[in-house]
């Protein structure tokens, strides 16, 4: 049996060596600390609220469209007035001139009191695209519906204020000016899906996300709605998917293996519901800020990361190319009308 003086001095003595112990191994650790290489990204702040910002989902609309009852009859047998392909082997149904009736979706969507929005970036030069984009797209984009235009700029004195119809309203977004324009045209997949996180899912329904050296040609309607929507780029429609400029080496987030695939999209044009359109855009973002990590930028910027992500998370509707043509290209026999092309543009003087 320990005496109590005794027990009280073993005690204290163990009490000691526990802290000396203790202090030894803070020390040591500290020391290693400082002496491990640690890694970290140097050059870029990838604006770390990306990566908790939630979606605050509005409660789901019913969407239940209603059709009036006499149209003309389905006909299964029949064969389609177009030589496009009207169904992906996913079943998304391809967009074109003659696969739907513009009347009969009208009456169907029109009840359902739908906002669409529209994103388009005019930062430096490309402010000079925007009155034609705007009066163009009053002429043809949704017409009848509520449409919010979000025009993303770092020069809003320079945007100009086209009279848009009943409905209809314009939102000016100052945004930073990148010096590189690759960095300009990447940096909108960041931008957009914040902006729908703060403001735009409390707005629209459906974004459609669209280059503003643009302009509309014929009309672009309810056709377009759809979950998840690409459309198809105009100079790979005719192409095997080998030949696609997909980003091809595996270093980058924006692989595609050979063999892999299916439409070559254009970065120009993509929507969808607003709450699909925020996880798409912040999905490739995040392939994005991973090449950006690995001093990776992808061969076509965003549109290689959009490819990417296309390939994974099919879209549900996609458009045919005569939602995303080329002016600098004759208008093909496959191609009815031409409802959405790019301007011919002085490519260099524009992002000098
Ligand atoms: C034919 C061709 O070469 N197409 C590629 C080219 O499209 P584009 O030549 O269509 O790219 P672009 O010059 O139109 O840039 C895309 C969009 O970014 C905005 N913007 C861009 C630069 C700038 O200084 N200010 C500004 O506002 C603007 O909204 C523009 O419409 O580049 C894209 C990069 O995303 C894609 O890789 C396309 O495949
Ligand atoms: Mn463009």
């Amino acid at each position: 049996m320990l005496r109590p003086a005794m027990r009280c001095h073993r005690l204290a003595l163990s009490l000691g060596l526990g802290l000396l112990v203790g202090t030894i191994f803070c020390a040591l650790w500290v020391y290693v600390e400082n002496w491990l290489p640690f890694s970290y990204v140097p050059y870029y702040l990838p604006c770390p609220e990306i990566f908790n910002m939630k979606l605050q989902y509005q409660g789901e609309k019913p969407f239940r469209p209603v059709a009036r009852s006499q149209y003309p009859q389905p006909k299964l047998l029949e064969q389609r007035p177009t030589e496009l392909l009207t169904l992906t082997p996913w079943l998304a149904p391809i967009v074109s001139e003659g696969t739907f009736d513009p009347e009969l979706l009208q009456d169907m969507y029109q009840p359902l009191n739908l906002t669409i929005g529209v994103t388009a970036f005019a930062v430096g030069r490309y402010t000079g695209f925007v009155r034609h984009f705007l009066e163009s797209a009053e002429r043809f984009f949704m017409h009848g519906y509520r449409v919010c235009y979000y025009v993303f700029t770092d020069d809003p004195a320079a945007i100009p204020r086209v009279p848009l119809g009943a409905g209809r309203q314009l939102s000016v977004i100052p945004v930073q000016k990148h010096a590189r324009w690759e960095e300009v045209s990447t940096r909108r997949m960041e931008t957009i899906s914040q902006h729908i996180a703060r403001r735009a899912h409390r707005e629209v329904d459906y974004l459609f996300c669209l280059d503003v050296d643009m302009v509309f040609r014929n009309p672009w309607g309810p056709e377009t709605l759809g979950d998840l929507v690409a459309a198809i780029h105009p100079g790979y429609y005719a192409v095997p998917r080998r030949l696609f400029p997909y980003e091809r080496r595996p270093v980058s987030a924006a692989f595609v293996a050979d063999g892999e695939g299916d439409f070559y999209y254009g970065g120009a044009v993509f929507g969808g519901r607003v709450a699909r359109v925020y996880e798409f855009a912040r999905g490739c973002h995040m392939g994005i800020l991973a090449d950006k990590a690995n001093g990776v930028m992808a061969a076509w910027q965003e549109e290689s990361h959009l490819n990417r992500r296309f390939i994974s998370h099919k879209p549900s509707k996609v458009l045919s190319p005569e939602y995303l043509w080329d002016d600098r290209k004759p208008q093909p026999p496959s191609l009815k009308l031409i409802r959405f092309s790019t301007l011919d543009k002085d490519t260099a003087w524009l992002r000098s």
